[in-house]
């Protein structure tokens, strides 16, 4: 047996959904630089779970079923009151809600195709609602019920603050989703082909990959981020900062990636908006630290930034609490999460690797009585 660590380089699916060659990235044929000067979030819904753009009924009709879906049942608004909710991390939260949620979909255990469809929507739909009413409920605000003339993007940030948002706002996170909406074979997408692969259903392999996702090695790396540039503080500090954590071999939150080797071509895209955001906001300071960090990270180590890298600031910028930035992630990611699950079940075998045992040979079992 051949053991890969970390699984690297290992091609564990076919699939049409997206794909990384030569860094580049793109969702069924289209560059990502492309849809994310162009497209909103709902094309890219459409694109991923249909494998082409939609046209103008098409989209319409998308929206209007993500705005039909988008309200939460009102036992998992009662749950959120149940939680010790300020030591509840939000992506537990989201974890948590989405499960509850399969217990309230009575077509949960349907496995035919059009019920999985409408499984999709009312779990995508939703997303946006479970984050933005937890992070009230949790500072004491009724949660905001989403309205249907907004886009997606914009219901998110009206539902967190029950503000009508402004348009930049609105298209800097249209704009995130986008760039966060799908990647290949990641570890919360393969996590979530891993569950289903087994015939489960859809809520638990959205479960799955959320916990995966949660972690600072994967989507946990935009919090990580923030915290790290809080921490920081200043322009002044970075050079001390991260050069004695580089020393240290400790790892630069926000850097490298498993298939990107060149760069990841996302980051260019939340850079320009971290600028735009940062400046408007009054606080330059954090595009400048990120910018410092990142040229000591790519001399010293010749590591790019990741998506997470500048995410971080744009989201601050935004005004959005910190810990909901992987959960914003998550908002974005379940509509890839749904294409692979679709997928997968369309051409399912279980998924089921082989481990090269490292521990004692064989050992004869001994009574408790005997043992010392
Ligand atoms: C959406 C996403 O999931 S994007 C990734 C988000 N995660 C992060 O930003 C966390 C920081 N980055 C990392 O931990 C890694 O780069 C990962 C997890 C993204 C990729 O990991 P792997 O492909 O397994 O690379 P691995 O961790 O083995 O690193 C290879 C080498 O680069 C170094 N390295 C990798 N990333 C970093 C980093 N961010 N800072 C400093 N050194 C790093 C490692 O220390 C290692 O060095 P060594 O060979 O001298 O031991
Ligand atoms: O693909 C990966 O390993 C990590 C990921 O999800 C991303 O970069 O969006």
């Amino acid at each position: 047996m051949t053991v890969t660590r970390g699984l690297e380089g290992v091609v564990a699916t076919t699939s049409s959904i997206s794909s990384i060659i030569d860094d580049t990235l793109t969702y069924v044929g289209y560059d990502i630089d492309d849809l994310a000067e162009n497209a909103s979030f709902e094309e890219v819904i459409y694109l991923l779970w249909h494998r082409q753009l939609p046209n103008k009924v098409q989209l319409e009709e998308l929206k209007n079923q993500l705005a039909e879906n988008a309200e939460l049942p009102k036992e998992v608004l009662e749950h959120f009151k149940m939680y010790p909710i300020n030591k509840v991390h939000p992506m537990a939260a989201l974890r948590t809600a989405v499960s509850l949620l399969g217990l309230y979909d009575e077509e949960v255990d349907l496995m035919d195709k059009e019920s999985n469809y409408k499984k999709a929507i009312r779990l995508q739909a939703k997303m946006p609602a479970i984050v933005t009413a937890f992070a009230r409920i949790r500072k004491g605000l009724e949660p905001i019920a989403p309205r249907k003339d907004l886009c997606f993007a914009a219901n998110f940030l009206y539902m967190l603050s029950g503000k009508e948002p402004e348009a930049i706002a609105v298209e800097a996170l249209d704009k995130a989703l986008v760039l966060h909406a799908d990647h290949e074979l990641n570890a919360s997408t393969f996590t979530a082909r891993v569950c289903v692969a087994t015939l489960s259903d859809v809520y638990s392999g959205v479960t799955s990959a959320i916990g995966a996702l949660k972690g600072p090695l994967h989507g946990g790396a935009n919090e990580a981020v923030m915290n790290m540039l809080s921490e920081i503080g200043t322009l002044e500090n970075v050079d001390t900062y991260i050069r004695e954590k580089l020393e240290k071999k400790e790892k630069i939150m926000g850097f490298g990636h498993r298939v990107y080797r060149k760069g990841d071509p996302r980051a260019k895209h939340l850079r320009a908006m971290s600028q735009k955001l940062t400046e408007l906001t009054g606080e330059p300071h954090w595009f400048e630290m990120c910018t410092q960090i990142e040229s000591i990270v790519t001399g010293e180590k010749n590591l790019p930034p990741n998506v997470d890298f500048y995410s971080a600031s744009v989201y601050h910028s935004l005004g959005i609490d910190h810990d909901l930035f992987t959960p914003i992630f998550a908002v974005s990611r379940v509509s890839g999460w749904l294409a692979h699950i679709l997928e997968q079940y369309e051409n399912n075998r279980l998924i089921r690797p082989r481990a090269e045992y490292t521990g004692p040979g064989m050992q004869k079992y001994i009574p408790i009585e005997q043992r010392g």
